[in-house]
Parts: C-alpha cells; structure tokens; sequence
C-alpha cells in the first residue's frame, strides 16, 4: 500500500538541520505506513511566520516545530490540535508526567494540558577556552560576572585579541536578556512573564539588565568583547570552535556542533552562565521548541503525525538525539535510559550534565517558569535593535533599552486588541 506523506517544518539549521532530517529518516526506516517529509525553514522565526502564512493559504504542514517565545501565539492561534488530544484520538497512552516538569510547564497551559509535544530542550551556557584560561592561571570558568571581567582583562593583556564574543541579532534576546533575567531573578514583563494575563508589560528597562548591558559595553569599548556576525564571516560559535575567541555563551544545543567543528587540538568545556557577585543563582530557561500538529489535515496524516510523536519521545530517540545534538532529554524515561547507557560518563558528553544542572539549580520561580507573551518575534527584534544602536554607539544604553520597551509594549498591546476577550488557555 501507498505511505501516507506528511509535512514537518522545523526552524534548525546548519549542522541541526542535518541531525533533524536524521531523526525524520531513522522514522521512516522504522515503519512502513508513514513517511515524513522535513523541511528546514532557515530559523525559528521564519518557521513561526511562515507556517501562520502557509496556514491562511490551507498550506499548512501538518507538523510544526515552534520555539518557546511562540507558545503564547500558538496557544491563541486556534490553528493547532492539541497534542494531547492528538494522541488520545489515536490511541497513544502517553505519560505527560514523564515530561521534566521544568520543560512541561514551559509549555503546558494553566490547568497543566499539553497541546504540544517538547521536543529539543536546551539551555544557554558558558564555553570556555581551557587552554586559554591556563595560561592566565586558571582550571575554572569564571562563575561571577565581576571575575569575566578580571579573567578577560588578563586574556587581553596575554595576547588573546577576543576575550569574549557576543551575537547582538534579535536571537541573542535569549542568552542576553531572558536567561540573565531568568539567572537574576528578574522578571522580562509584569504578570510573571504574561502567563498571568495578556495586559502584561516588558518591565526590563528596570532590572538588573540595564547594569548588565552597561557593562558589556563598557567591555566592548575596552577591547574585551567582540561582536561576531556570520554576515562578516564568522559567528561567535564559529569563532569559539576555531579558536578565535576565548569566551561564548550559546546554547547546550550547539554543543554538538562546538566538538564536531573545534579546530584540531582545542580544548573547551561548558559552564553554567556566570551571575553578578552577590546574587542567588536561580534556575535558567528551559530554551528550544516543541511540537505542535496543525488544524486542517486529513486523519490519515494526523494518524502519521501521532506516529511521529510517539517515536520521538522514545527513549531511544531522547539518546539518538541528545548524542547528535547537545539537546537535553525532555523525558525522565529518556534521561534514565542514557543515564543506564553510560552516556553522561563519556567525553565529549561529560559537560552536557552542567545544562541540567544550570536548569534545576533552583525551584522555579515566577519569572523563571518560562515566558508567555505574543508577538515575541517582534519583540525580539526590538531587542536586537535596541542592542545594535546601543553597540554603535548611536544611543546610550538606557535609552536604548527603554525604546525596545516602549515598541515592544506596542507589539504586547496590538497582540492584546487582536485576542480581545480572550485569555490564555
Ligand atoms: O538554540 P536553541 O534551540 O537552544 O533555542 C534557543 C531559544 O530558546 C530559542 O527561542
């Protein structure tokens, strides 16, 4: 008989992309009902917009992978079948308390449902030089931001020309604004993060945040850290993998990248990301994306969806990709099975524990259980913006930073008048 063909779209790319389309055909080599079809749309933001495009069109995939800050949009969309309900129609018993309860709540809705399926959860950490360090005297990565600063003067003064590297696109909103807040205790907007109502607003004009970027400028203006672009030929991964730069913070997601692609010799570890002196560490973000199924398919392929569903979150699968990846299981069942498989005692995947680590250091707070707000592509753009004019030294930071508020408060409200009368479920 024919297979039934069905769409997934997903945001990865670059080596991810390839780990992604391993993961769809290791699905097709296991079944012969189904088969999935994978199509990388460049990044998560693309993969957002153009599935609520193709979804005007009855082009949707049935299959969509949606990054964290898109849940609000998604939960409101009335575009999606609920997971939940998804497998229950075809038959899946599935233990959504097996979930991590850090990454579930990310995603789950206030009565605790699940309408997608976590998929690769990540955190952002610390990669650091090792080799580097010992030449300025030191085995440990810095845990505090005051010593980045002592051990990136040293790097400096030893001939390091890149102590630290930064992104400062719309995607770095993650590890610069959300995990610091998230670390700090900070919240990003009022009604904890906008899982308590849709009228919240950004308040990290007046947080800890404006400290923070003042002194990355500050570094910056010294020398001390470096923006990196693959638009000028090298990323800050790139340029950690290669050697250039000593200091990187980005996601345990791209960690598998980091060993596949570090130049010969290198020698790098992970860490969590480091807090200002004085402060009580909370738990960072639970970052990555789940997987949503769309309205509008046939249950011929919502039958192959659930398929697909059920496969990923095999224990077998959580090991498949976690190896391939940096990605941390999202199930207990997962992570006990590469627990059991000796994965966490091997080189290179010794240092992926730090991710967890960093993500349970502390109960979860009100402003770290994750963010809900809409339109957050928008305002993530925003941020990058903000950062742009403030690294060129167009404007100074707190007016930056209360700019990227005022227009990111404009997104908030547009999203609210759009859902009028409508909470989050
Ligand atoms: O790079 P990832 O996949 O860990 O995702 C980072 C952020 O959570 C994306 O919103």
């Amino acid at each position: 008989a024919d297979k039934t063909k069905f769409d997934f779209w997903f945001g990865l790319s670059g080596d991810l992309e390839k780990r992604v389309q391993d993961v769809c055909g290791r699905f097709n080599a296991a079944q012969g009902d189904f088969e999935v079809v994978c199509t990388s749309q460049g990044n998560y933001d693309a993969a957002l917009q153009n599935t609520i495009a193709a979804f005007r069109a009855n082009k949707q995939p049935t299959v969509v992978q949606v990054y964290d800050v898109g849940t609000a949009t998604m939960m409101l969309s009335e575009a999606f079948y609920p997971a939940n309900k998804l497998m229950t129609d075809n038959g899946y018993d599935i233990k959504w308390g097996d979930y991590i309860h850090g990454i579930s709540s990310y995603y789950a809705t206030s009565k605790g449902e699940m309408f997608s399926f976590p998929f690769n959860s990540s955190t952002a950490l610390l990669y650091w030089n090792k080799a580097a360090f010992e030449k300025i005297g030191k085995t440990e990565a810095p845990k505090t931001w005051e010593e980045v600063e002592a051990d990136a003067t040293k790097l400096k003064a030893a001939g390091y020309e890149c102590p630290v590297a930064i992104n400062i696109s719309a995607n770095e909103s993650w590890q610069l604004l959300e995990q610091f807040s998230a670390l700090h205790n900070e919240p990003i907007a009022s009604k904890n993060n906008g899982f308590d109502g849709l009228d919240a607003e950004l308040v990290f004009n007046k947080t800890k945040f404006v400290k923070y970027v003042t002194d990355l400028k500050k570094w910056y203006d010294a020398g001390l850290v470096k923006i990196k672009a693959k638009e000028q030929g090298q990323d800050m991964v790139q340029a950690f993998a290669g050697g250039d730069c000593q200091m990187i913070m980005t996601s345990v997601g791209d960690h598998g990248t980091v060993a596949k692609t570090a130049k010969d010799g290198l020698s790098w570890d992970v860490a969590p990301l480091p807090v200002y002196a004085g402060v009580k560490r909370q738990n960072s973000l639970v970052g990555g994306a789940s997987l949503w199924v769309l309205k509008g398919k046939s249950p011929a392929e919502y039958k192959g969806a659930a398929a697909f569903l059920a496969f990923i979150a095999k224990p077998e699968s959580a090991l498949f990709w976690s190896t391939v990846t940096g990605y941390i299981p999202v199930t207990t069942s997962g992570f006990e099975y590469m627990k059991a498989q000796g994965f966490y005692d091997k080189a290179p995947y010794k240092g992926r524990e730090v991710a967890i680590a960093s993500l349970t250091a502390a109960e979860p707070s009100a402003v770290t259980r994750g963010i809900r707000l809409g339109g957050f592509t928008q305002i993530r753009a925003e941020v990058g913006n903000g950062l742009q004019e403030i690294f060129s030294g167009k404007s100074d930071v707190q007016t930056a930073i209360d700019g990227i508020v005022t227009r990111g408060n404009a997104v908030l409200r547009r999203f609210e008048a759009t859902y009028k009368g409508k909470t989050l479920p």
